[in-house]
């Protein structure tokens, strides 16, 4: 069948590739001129493992096409995927429909058969419901255009495998509706439903409120293990050993208790907020109070890696040579929106150090945002001359670094773990002063490149 995709984004360009991938033919559509070309041409415009592929096979194929005209999308489906940004409003919790409402005015007035708009972006509950009204106003079909919300759960760094074998599919629906939306998705995603994927159909609100109490409840779990971690530091415990022994307990599970330096990115930080600033807007102020208490957690565990930076180069950043290795919020991906790395980057800079970050994929776009920062073209090169390494993604390439691959480069063999990637007992050995979150200090703490001592501490 056919479908469009408005939005080429992390989200919507993995969507509109794998829909082809499932056999359909599909049109993506973006207002970026240069995201368009690239696409086209096979050139994935961010890193995303495994989507050039699938691109290039689809393309290939003849399945696949982008545009930038919604006049060419209009005619081409009666499917309307909408995947394009929903970011924080400036200096406000909510979220920022603009986009979602860009291209509903833009498509709706060209739609003049019976056609369904599917959402995708994660937006505030009662978006859905807003956007029918809007859109069946504009449009020459009238009524007879629909809107249905289908979030997606992909996780960037495995978006492609994410969006062909997901945990469920959410399709909600208008219910005084003739079921056309319902029985669209189910045609899409026969593959899916074949292979036993959960096909969960719902009303409008409900899918809407599950795609941001998911991403809630993750947060959350990833907030409740950087507190506990913060009680680790202070009594002297390891939150890894603890985190292990809790993940065995079947109710818990030990995915997402990884303790650090907390969450990042374009989806957990924002919409934990606009969850909280629309719960408001309903009248439903205390019911996710919490997740203010889970944001100043998040937020605490990046000045929590500054501190520790600190201690680690001797008390002052003032006149320090720091390398930060990582600069996305995740491995496996160039996003750097929210990234936790590059916060704690800008931190020490401003504290007074000079910082050389390495990225293996991310130094594009960190240098668009952060264009002050120094950068390395090697996790070696960045390390050069440094008084303290701060480890802040946990890519492959820095987990398997060797204490030796950096003896001879840096001034002061100091590491900071803010990932808890690295195995300390290996460090230490090779006599390095190790330091990671969630871990009572180094014992081993001694005076560093001026000769000022680190004090051992209990955090
Ligand atoms: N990134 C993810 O992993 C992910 C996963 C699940 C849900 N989401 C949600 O999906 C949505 C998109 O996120 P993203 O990360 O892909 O954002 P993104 O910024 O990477 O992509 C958004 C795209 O929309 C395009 N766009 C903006 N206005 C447009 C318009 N009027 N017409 C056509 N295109 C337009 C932009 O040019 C951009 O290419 C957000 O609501 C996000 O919360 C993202
Ligand atoms: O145990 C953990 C797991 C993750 N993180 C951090 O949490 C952030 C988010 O990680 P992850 O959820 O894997 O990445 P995203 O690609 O942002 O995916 C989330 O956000 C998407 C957009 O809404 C959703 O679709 C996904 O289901 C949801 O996992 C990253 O900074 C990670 O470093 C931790 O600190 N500890």
């Amino acid at each position: 069948m056919r479908c469009t995709v408005f939005g080429t984004g992390y989200l919507g360009a993995t969507h509109a590739a794998c829909m082809a991938e499932l056999g359909h033919e599909v049109l993506g559509v973006d207002i970026d001129e240069g995201k368009i070309a690239k696409l086209a041409s096979g050139e994935v415009p961010f890193y995303e493992p495994g989507l050039a592929d699938t691109l290039r096979r689809n393309l290939d194929s003849g399945r696949l096409r982008f545009t930038t005209s919604y006049a060419e999308a209009a005619a081409f489906a009666d499917l309307h995927f909408l995947g394009v940004g929903t970011p924080q409003k400036k200096g406000e919790y909510g979220a920022d429909l603009r986009h979602v409402h860009a291209v509903v005015d833009a498509l709706a007035p060209l739609l003049d058969r019976p056609a369904v708009i599917v959402g995708k972006s994660t937006v505030p509950v009662g978006t859905a419901a807003e956007l029918a009204v809007r859109a069946s106003g504009l449009a020459p079909a009238g009524d007879a255009v629909e809107v249905a919300w289908n979030p997606e759960f992909l996780r960037e760094g495995h978006a492609v495998v994410d969006t062909l074998r997901p945990d469920r599919v959410v399709v909600g629906v208008d219910p005084t509706r003739d079921g056309r939306a319902e029985a669209l998705l189910r045609e899409l995603y026969a593959d899916l439903i074949a292979a036993e994927v959960p096909f969960l159909l719902t009303d409008l609100p409900t899918a809407e409120l599950v795609k941001v109490s998911a991403n809630a409840f993750l947060a959350t779990k990833i907030s409740f293990i950087n507190a506990i971690s913060e009680v680790c530091e202070a009594a002297g415990a390891d939150v890894g050993a603890l985190a292990d022994a809790l993940g065995h307990d079947a109710r818990i599970g030990r995915r997402f208790l990884g303790a650090g330096l907390g969450f990042g990115g374009g989806c957990l930080p924002k919409d934990i907020r606009a969850f909280m600033a629309r719960a408001g807007e309903l009248g439903a102020n205390q019911a996710l109070m919490f997740l203010r208490e889970v944001d100043s957690i998040n937020m605490r565990r990046r000045t929590k890696m500054v501190e520790l930076a600190t201690r680690a180069v001797g008390g002052s950043l003032l006149g320090s040579t720091v390398a930060v290795l990582g600069a996305a919020f995740k491995p496996d991906s160039d996003d750097v929106r929210d990234s936790p790395a590059l916060n704690v980057a800008g931190m020490l800079q401003l504290h007074g150090a000079t910082v050389t970050v390495y990225d293996p994929k991310a130094m594009d776009n960190s240098r668009r945002l952060f264009p002050t920062l120094t950068y390395a073209t090697t996790a070696i090169e960045a390390c050069d001359g440094a008084d303290a390494v701060l480890l802040a993604t946990e890519w492959d390439e820095f987990r398997s670094l060797e204490p030796a691959d950096l003896d001879g480069v840096v001034r002061s063999r100091v590491i900071v773990d803010g990932r808890r990637c690295l195995a300390a007992d290996r460090w230490r050995a090779a006599g390095w002063t190790y330091f990671a979150l969630g871990s009572k200090a180094d014992g081993n703490e001694r005076a560093n490149r001026t000769g000022r001592v680190i004090t051992p501490a209990g955090n």
